[in-house]
């Protein structure tokens, strides 16, 4: 009887915690066909990512693509992978590290830092349940995508509260903002490209390649593209580089479909039969480096520059565990935290934050 006028055991949980997930795309358990295809099943099913209706596509990748493209694609991995595991996965768990040793500084013991992937593990579910069990009533969700796409960014935010649809009592949600044109992500970006000038030389051409998307997504509204391209462009004013200095281009085409343009692999072949000398190649859009990066633009774009008569090919690797961008990512979540702690009252941390870590860009980058 007693039961119905005390409260529950969680009003008593006390002080409720907030949680930080870290989200990036996922990648297979094993550079192996059977580890690759089960990988592969969960992303291409979801229809953010491919949009072709279902029965059609269902046979399309369950009679083709799932029987063809695992071995491919775990010969590619087998290529990349550490003894730690998938680079993707090693980058992010580490980015989580180095996020919550500079958060929990400010907020010691109210704060918990985790991180999850959209396909394969650990899941954004289980780590929900994870940072619920740990008291999180408020939890902060941070994609690793920095250009909004919908078959990235939208497709994170669908299995968040897809997950809360089957959830009795709901952590309060913030999903951090695109941050494409974020000074202190645009201030990371250019501090990797200059630290690699300082130790390879500067090349003679900066090629900026983005995951590509369909090209019928940006005429349904998809603001992916143009996200990039000012990406880019920010990128090369911060680098002071002029437009025939660098080129934006798209890489990882799936399928038949036109995507975006000019192609990655076109741009390398192109620059590569004018014989430029030094070619620069980063990829601002991976936050960590990947398949997509490590294999598709390190060795076969390198491959394909020298067959087709470049010289010098410079890959520049991704900001992974930068501290600018590690303080990027701190800077986002206070961003939101700030809302939270204040009840959605102005505060100058907030400022003091985006300062502190422009400040701190500045002194490391200092032009060649
Ligand atoms: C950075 C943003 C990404 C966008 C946008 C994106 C769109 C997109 N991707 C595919 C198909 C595949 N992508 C694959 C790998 C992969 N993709 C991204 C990021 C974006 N994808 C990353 C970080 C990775 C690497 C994962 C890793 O384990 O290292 C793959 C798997 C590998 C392969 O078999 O080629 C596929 C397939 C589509 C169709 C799409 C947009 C519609
Ligand atoms: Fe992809
Ligand atoms: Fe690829």
């Amino acid at each position: 009887m007693a039961r119905f006028f005390t409260e529950p055991a969680f009003a008593h949980q006390n002080p409720a915690k907030i949680g930080v997930l870290l989200v990036n795309l996922g990648t297979p358990e094993a550079p192996t066909a059977a580890a690759v295809r089960p990988y592969l099943r969960q992303f291409l099913s979801d229809p953010r990512v491919v949009e072709i209706p279902k029965p059609i596509w269902w046979l399309i990748l369950n009679g083709i693509i799932l029987t063809v493209r695992p071995k491919k694609s775990a010969e590619k991995y087998a290529s990349i992978w550490t003894k730690e595991g998938s680079p993707l996965k090693v980058w992010t768990e580490k980015q989580a590290k180095l996020v919550k040793g500079l958060l929990g500084e400010s907020l010691p013991g109210q704060l918990v830092v985790d991180y999850a992937m959209r396909y394969g593990n650990p899941s954004i579910e289980s780590q929900i349940a994870k940072l619920k069990a740990a008291n999180c009533q408020k939890i902060i969700i941070v994609p690793l995508y920095p250009q909004y796409a919908a078959s990235t960014t939208a497709s994170v935010n669908d299995e968040v509260y897809r997950v809360l649809q089957k959830t009795r009592f709901q952590p309060a949600i913030r999903t951090v903002a695109p941050y494409f044109d974020h000074p202190a992500y645009i201030a990371a970006l250019a501090q990797q490209v200059r630290s690699h000038w300082q130790v390879n030389g500067r090349g003679d051409h900066l090629l900026m390649s983005f995951h590509g998307v369909p090209r019928y997504t940006l005429s349904k509204g998809d603001p992916y593209h143009c996200h990039a391209l000012k990406t880019g462009r920010l990128l090369a004013e911060a680098l002071e580089l002029t437009p025939e200095q660098y080129t934006v281009a798209f890489q990882s085409r799936f399928g038949k479909a036109e995507w975006l343009k000019p192609y990655t692999s076109k741009v390398i072949d192109d620059l590569g039969k004018k014989h430029i000398g030094q070619l620069d190649v980063f990829c601002p859009g991976f936050v960590a480096d990947c398949l997509e990066t490590l294999e598709e633009i390190a060795i076969e774009g390198k491959h394909d520059f020298v067959s087709a008569g470049g010289k010098k090919y410079n890959f520049i690797p991704c900001l992974n565990d930068q501290p600018l961008w590690i303080s990027t990512l701190e800077t986002l979540i206070k961003t939101e935290l700030t809302g939270w702690l204040t009840n959605g009252k102005a505060d100058s941390r907030n400022e003091n934050q985006l300062n502190q870590t422009l400040s701190l860009a500045k002194t490391l980058n200092t032009p060649n």
